[in-house]
C-alpha cells in the first residue's frame, strides 16, 4: 500500500438480505485524479457512495484514507477527515438566497461550539469568503436570488459551492449531470474541471461523454463487482464492458461520441 492512493477499499461488500449489492471491491483513487465509477442500472455505484460516506455499514471490507482505516468513523468524522459527498448530503435551502445557502454550509464547517463568527468582523470574513465561493462556481449575479427562483443546473453549481465551503480534499459527486441539458453539462463539465484543481474528484456518472472528457481513471462495475478499471480509451475498448452496457438503458459509447 502506498500513500499515492487518497482514498481505498479492500474487499468491500455489502449483503442485503443475502443479495450482494456491492461484491468484493477493491478500490483504488489517486491522489488528484477525477476517478468515475461507473456501470449499468443496479450495479451498485451508489451503495458504493453510500458506503464511502457512512450511509450505510458495510458487511465486510476495510476503507482507508490515506493509508489508515475509516471503516468505523461515523458520517461526520469522515466529512472532517476531508471526504465530501456533494448533491445528496450538501442539499440547498430553497428558500434562502443562493448567498445564504454559502454562508449556513460556511458557518457548518466552523461548528457550534464556535461563537465567533457573531461578531461583525467574521461576519463580514464570511461575506468575503461565500461571495468568493459563489464567484468560483460561477453564480456571483445569483448571490441574492432565491435558491428555488434559479434554473435547475444553476442550482446544482450552488450545491458544489457549499461543498467547496466545506473545504473538501476529495469531492464525491453523485451524478453532477444528472437531468440536465447539453448547456448545463457542459458548464457543470467545466466547473467540475476547475475545482478540481488541487483536489481528488470520485463521482459516478452515467453520461460517457462527460466521464470521457473529465475523468482520468474509470472502474466500471457490474452486478456488484469490479469489471474493469483503466482509462476511458481502455475501459471502453473492453469487451465486457461493452457486453455489460448492452441491453442496459445506460449510453453506448457511440452514443455518447456522438
Ligand atoms: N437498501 C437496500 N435494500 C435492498 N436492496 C438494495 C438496497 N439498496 C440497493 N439495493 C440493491 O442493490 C443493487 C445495487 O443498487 P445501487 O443503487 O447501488 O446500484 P447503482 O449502480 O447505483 O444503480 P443506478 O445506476 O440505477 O443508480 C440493486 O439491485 C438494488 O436493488
Amino acid at each position: 500500500m502506498t500513500q499515492e492512493f487518497i482514498l481505498e477499499t479492500r474487499g468491500l461488500t455489502k449483503e442485503f438480505r443475502g443479495f450482494t449489492a456491492v461484491d468484493d471491491v477493491n478500490l483504488r483513487v489517486r491522489e488528484g485524479h477525477i476517478h468515475a465509477l461507473i456501470g449499468p442500472n443496479g450495479a451498485g455505484k451508489t451503495t458504493v457512495f453510500n458506503l464511502l460516506t457512512k450511509f450505510l455499514p458495510p458487511t465486510r471490507g476495510e476503507i482507508l484514507y490515506r493509508g489508515k482505516p475509516i471503516t468505523n468513523m461515523r458520517a461526520n468524522e469522515i466529512a472532517r477527515l476531508g471526504l465530501v459527498r456533494s448533491f445528496q448530503i450538501s442539499a440547498v435551502f430553497a428558500h434562502m438566497t443562493a448567498m445564504e445557502n454559502v454562508r449556513v454550509a460556511l458557518q457548518r464547517r466552523l461548528g457550534t461550539s464556535f461563537h465567533f463568527w457573531k461578531s461583525e468582523k467574521s461576519l463580514e470574513h464570511l461575506n468575503d469568503r461565500a461571495i468568493e465561493l459563489l464567484d468560483e462556481v460561477g453564480l456571483k449575479e445569483y448571490a441574492d436570488v432565491l435558491t428555488v427562483e434559479m434554473p435547475y443546473g444553476r442550482k446544482r453549481a450552488l450545491e458544489v459551492a457549499t461543498t467547496l465551503a466545506l473545504d473538501p480534499t476529495v469531492m464525491l459527486l453523485d451524478e453532477p449531470t444528472q437531468g440536465m441539458g447539453a448547456e448545463d453539462v457542459d458548464r457543470i463539465v467545466e466547473l467540475i474541471r476547475r475545482v478540481s484543481k488541487g483536489r481528488t474528484v470520485l463521482m459516478v456518472e452515467h453520461n460517457l461523454s462527460v466521464v470521457s472528457r473529465l475523468c482520468d481513471r474509470i472502474t466500471v462495475l457490474a452486478r456488484g463487482s469490479v469489471l474493469a478499471e483503466g482509462d476511458y480509451e481502455a475501459v471502453s475498448r473492453d469487451p465486457r464492458v461493452r457486453e455489460a452496457y448492452m441491453g442496459s438503458d445506460a449510453e453506448t459509447e457511440e452514443e455518447a461520441s456522438a
